[in-house]
C-alpha cells in the first residue's frame, strides 16, 4: 500500500517521539513492502515562532492532501504560564480537528502484565482492564463562544451540542462496542447540564438500533472515580470533549504511565494519529519521554487502512519490550533505557522474523475499527 503521511511533530518531547514512530513505519513498510511517504510541516509553538500563527495554511494543506496525519505534541511553558496571551499552540491543534472534521477520538486503555504490580493501583482491580474511550473531539465547551469581560472581572466559556454531534459519536461508539464485549458507558453531566441530557436523550434513542450493546450511564464525577476502583466494569465509554479528555488522563494510570497511550483522531477525509499526553516540556531533548504512545498511534493509523496484521506487529513488539524491560524511565525507574533505545530495539523486532515477536502475554489485538 502507499500511504502519504504528513508528519507534524510539534514541541517539547514531540520531534523525538516521532522520530521513534517513523523509524517504527519505515521498518513495517521494508517488511510488508509498503511505501510511506512522509513529509513534515510546522505546528504549535514552533510555528508561532517562525510565522506568529500555531496552524500555517501550508500545513493544513498538507495535512488535507494527505491520507493521515502523525501528530506528535504542542505545548510550551512560555504560553501555560501566560494566560493573556492570544495566540497559543493549542488553537493550532484545536483549529486542524476542526478543519479535517476529526469529531471522533478513540483512546484504547490496556495492561501489560508486567506493569500491573508497579501500578499505584491494586493489581486485583486493574488486572485485565480493557477499555476504550470514545471522546467527541470537535464540539462542546472547547469549541463555543469565548469571552472575557471588559474589566476583566469576569468570563465565558459556552458549552454546544447538536443532535447531529451526538448521534454520529454514538453510532460509531455503539458499533466499536458490538466489536468488543457489547456493553457502551454514556459519561455525562445530565444531573446539571442541559447539554448532558440531550447526549442521554439522543444515546437511548440510537441505543435502539444496536439492542445487542448494553447501556449504561454515569455521571463523571462517578465515572472519575470508578475508573480507579473498579476499570474493568468498562468496555466502550463514550463522553463528550471535555470529560474525554480528563478521564482519558485518569486513565492512562491503569496502564502504568501516560506515555503508553495512543488515540486516532477520525470521521472525516482523512484521519489524524496522536498520543494522548502532551509536550512534556520538562523532558525535552533529554532522550526520557517514552514514545510508545506515539508509536501505537502509529499502529492505529495503520489499522485505520485496514492493515491489521501490521499494527499488531507493532503491538507485539511493544508487549514484548515491556516484558523484557526495555523501556523508559516512566515505567522502567531502576534500568532505564533511552527514547531512541527503545524505538531502536522495536525496530529491531519488527524487522526479525514474525516468530521471534513474543505474543505469549498480549492481552488486546486491532484497537481501532474506523
Ligand atoms: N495533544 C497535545 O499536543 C497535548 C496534550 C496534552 C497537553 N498538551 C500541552 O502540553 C504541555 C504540557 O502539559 P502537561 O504537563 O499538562 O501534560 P503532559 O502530558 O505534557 O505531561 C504531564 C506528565 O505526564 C508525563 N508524560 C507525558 N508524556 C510522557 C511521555 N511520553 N513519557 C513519559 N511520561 C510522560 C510526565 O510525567 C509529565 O510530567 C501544555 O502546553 C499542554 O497544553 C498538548
Ligand atoms: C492540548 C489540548 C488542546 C488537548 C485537548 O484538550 O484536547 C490535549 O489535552 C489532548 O488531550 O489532546
Ligand atoms: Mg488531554
Amino acid at each position: 500500500m502507499k500511504l502519504k503521511i504528513a508528519v507534524l511533530a510539534g514541541d517539547g518531547i514531540g520531534p523525538e517521539i516521532t522520530q521513534q514512530s517513523i523509524k517504527i513505519l519505515k521498518a513495517i513498510g521494508d517488511r510488508f513492502d509498503h511505501e510511506f511517504e512522509f513529509e513534515d510541516a510546522i505546528v504549535g509553538a514552533a510555528a508561532i515562532d517562525l510565522l506568529d500563527n500555531p496552524l500555517p495554511e501550508a500545513t493544513l494543506d498538507l495535512c488535507k492532501k494527505s491520507d493521515a496525519v502523525l501528530f506528535g505534541a504542542i505545548g510550551h511553558p512560555k504560553y501555560d504560564n501566560n494566560p493573556d496571551a492570544k495566540v497559543r499552540p493549542e488553537q493550532g491543534l484545536l483549529k486542524l480537528r476542526k478543519e479535517l472534521g476529526l469529531y471522533a477520538n478513540i483512546r484504547p486503555v490496556t495492561t501489560y502484565p508486567k506493569l500491573i504490580d508497579q501500578s499505584p493501583l491494586r493489581p486485583e482491580r486493574i488486572q485485565g482492564a480493557d477499555l476504550t474511550i470514545f471522546r467527541e473531539l470537535t464540539g462542546g465547551i472547547y469549541f463555543g463562544e469565548k469571552s472575557q469581560s471588559e474589566d476583566g472581572q469576569s468570563a465565558t466559556d459556552v458549552c454546544t451540542y447538536s443532535v447531529v454531534e451526538i448521534e454520529r459519536m454514538a453510532h460509531l461508539a455503539f458499533k466499536a462496542a458490538q466489536q468488543r464485549r457489547k456493553k457502551l458507558t454514556l459519561v455525562d453531566k445530565a444531573n446539571v447540564l442541559e447539554t448532558s441530557r440531550l447526549w442521554r436523550k439522543t444515546v437511548k434513542k440510537i441505543a435502539e438500533e444496536y439492542q445487542d450493546v448494553e447501556l449504561d450511564f454515569l455521571f463523571v464525577d462517578n465515572a472519575a472515580m470508578q475508573m480507579i476502583l473498579n476499570p474493568k466494569q468498562f468496555d466502550v465509554i463514550l463522553t463528550e470533549n471535555m470529560f474525554g479528555d480528563i478521564i482519558s488522563d485518569e486513565a492512562s494510570v491503569i496502564g502504568g504511565s501516560i506515555g503508553l497511550l495512543a488515540s486516532a483522531s477520525v470521521g472525516g477525509n482523512n484521519a489524524m494519529f496522536e498520543p494522548i499526553h502532551g509536550s512534556y516540556p520538562q523532558a525535552t531533548g533529554k532522550g526520557i519521554a517514552n514514545p510508545v504512545a506515539s508509536i501505537l498511534s502509529a499502529a492505529m493509523l495503520l489499522d485505520h487502512f485496514g492493515l491489521i496484521e501490521e499494527g499488531d506487529v507493532i503491538r507485539k513488539a511493544v508487549a514484548t519490550s515491556i516484558k523484557l524491560n526495555v523501556c523508559t524511565e516512566d515505567i522502567n525507574k531502576d534500568n532505564p533505557y533511552s527514547t531512541e533505545k527503545v524505538g531502536d530495539f522495536l525496530e529491531g523486532l519488527i524487522s526479525e522474523s514474525e516468530n521471534n515477536i513474543n505474543d505469549e502475554n498480549l492481552n488486546f489485538g486491532q484497537m481501532t475499527i474506523i
